[in-house]
């Protein structure tokens, strides 16, 4: 058996001589983006790369055919990174995003629920100049932002405890709204009835079944019945007109106080740290010098290695994927569209470039806005 040390060094030596076949192969990317740009033709294409693996696998022993399956795949990646940056760079207005200035100061800002629910307090946060204006529902909000009528909708994403709201997500994609700001809030439940009511009294719970589930054990230990309603203010709201003792409702300390509840008792949350991230939307695509977020869906072919192939896109860029999740396709049953957020920003090479790539490889990408993340004071704290 060979020393270790002479083992590595005859590795370094190889890596040196792949690193040379590697910065020429790379130059055949180049002249092949040069020939495409003057010619016509697409950076990918599938036949070619299909010919050259099975070329090579006739090479390979069976034990190192998967790894350098692996390897050859990864080549061709990069080497695609480098001519669709190439092209966008000579030729940018090969990626036309139709961007529009950012508005920070709407005059009329639509959320879900009654004043004193977590999007109306996220809306104040985010834009303390507008007027906030409550709706029944989450769709009310996308259709009045889609009508025109409202300037920005406010909506909740995601909480630290309950995940993702999905139907939140739907909606984004069925209305064609963008993200314009992002702003985390720090939840804290609490547990409010009418006057004279008591944990004697009270046998069931009402809120929104986000909040309901982050506070699913406190529920359960107090032996209460949860019941569903459209919103948190919406439930304490009717709690207090119905002047009924043996119901409670789950919601803001705020919107205890603003309908006349009692506090029984105060952060029932199963988690302390418990948050929301809530989001602006519009309908227009802007961004501006400070964004550092970037949200897409796309989706992909069913093959072998699609997800792979996408998500190793943005590894190669050095891109800091903060979060992803999946949809079902309504129409297509076992397929899914992916929803990625990534720090990034439209103005720059590197962001432009990776959705350039991910625009010409995907079936389906579209860009659901460009945005910072904020926070309240609590969260920071
Ligand atoms: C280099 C080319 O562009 C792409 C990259 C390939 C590679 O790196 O070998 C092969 C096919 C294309 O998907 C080409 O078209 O030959």
């Amino acid at each position: 058996m060979r020393d270790l040390k002479d083992v590595r060094r005859d590795i370094n030596a190889i890596d040196h001589e792949i690193l040379k076949l590697f910065l020429k192969r790379m130059k055949c990317a180049e002249e092949v983006s040069d020939y495409k740009m003057e010619h016509g033709g697409q950076v990918l294409v599938p036949s070619r790369e299909t010919e050259l693996m099975n070329t090579m696998l006739q090479d390979i022993p069976d034990e190192l055919k998967l790894e350098y399956s692996s390897l050859l795949r990864t080549t061709t990646r990069v080497s695609r990174k480098h001519q669709y940056a190439r092209m966008l760079e000579a030729e940018p207005q090969r990626l036309q995003l139709d961007l529009h200035p950012r508005n920070n100061d709407p005059k009329t800002v639509y959320y879900g629920g009654l004043p004193a629910s977590y999007a109306d307090i996220a809306a104040k946060d985010l834009f303390p100049h507008a007027q906030r204006i409550p709706q029944n529902s989450w769709e009310d909000v996308f259709h009045a932002v889609l009508d025109g009528k409202a300037d920005i909708g406010v909506v909740p994403v995601e909480n630290s405890t309950a995940g993702t709201v999905n139907e939140v997500y739907d909606l984004l994609e069925q209305y064609g709204l963008y993200i314009t700001h992002s702003h985390i809030k720090r939840i804290r439940h609490c547990i409010a009835a009418c006057k004279g009511a008591s944990f004697d009294t009270i046998k069931e719970v009402h809120s929104h079944p986000q909040a309901l589930r982050q506070c699913q054990q406190y529920i359960k230990q107090h032996n209460l019945t949860p019941v569903e309603e459209s919103n948190t203010a919406v439930a304490a709201h009717a709690i207090a007109q119905s002047g009924d003792l043996t119901r409670a409702a789950i919601c803001s300390e705020a919107a205890a106080r603003l309908y006349g509840l009692e506090i029984l008792e105060d952060h029932v949350n199963d988690a302390d740290f418990n948050q929301t991230r809530f989001i602006a939307v519009s309908r227009f695509l802007s961004t501006q010098e400070a964004d550092t977020r970037v949200s897409l869906v796309l989706t992909l072919p069913h093959i072998v290695g699609s997800l792979y192939g996408a998500l190793a896109v943005f590894a190669d860029y050095g891109v800091n994927m903060t979060e992803i999740h999946s949809r079902p396709l309504r129409d297509m049953p076992w397929n899914y569209c992916f929803y990625i957020d990534f720090d990034g920003n439209l103005l720059r090479q590197d962001t432009r470039a990776l959705i350039y790539q991910t625009m010409q490889e995907c079936s389906y990408v579209r860009i659901l806005g460009s945005y910072s993340v904020t926070q309240d004071s609590e969260v920071k704290a």
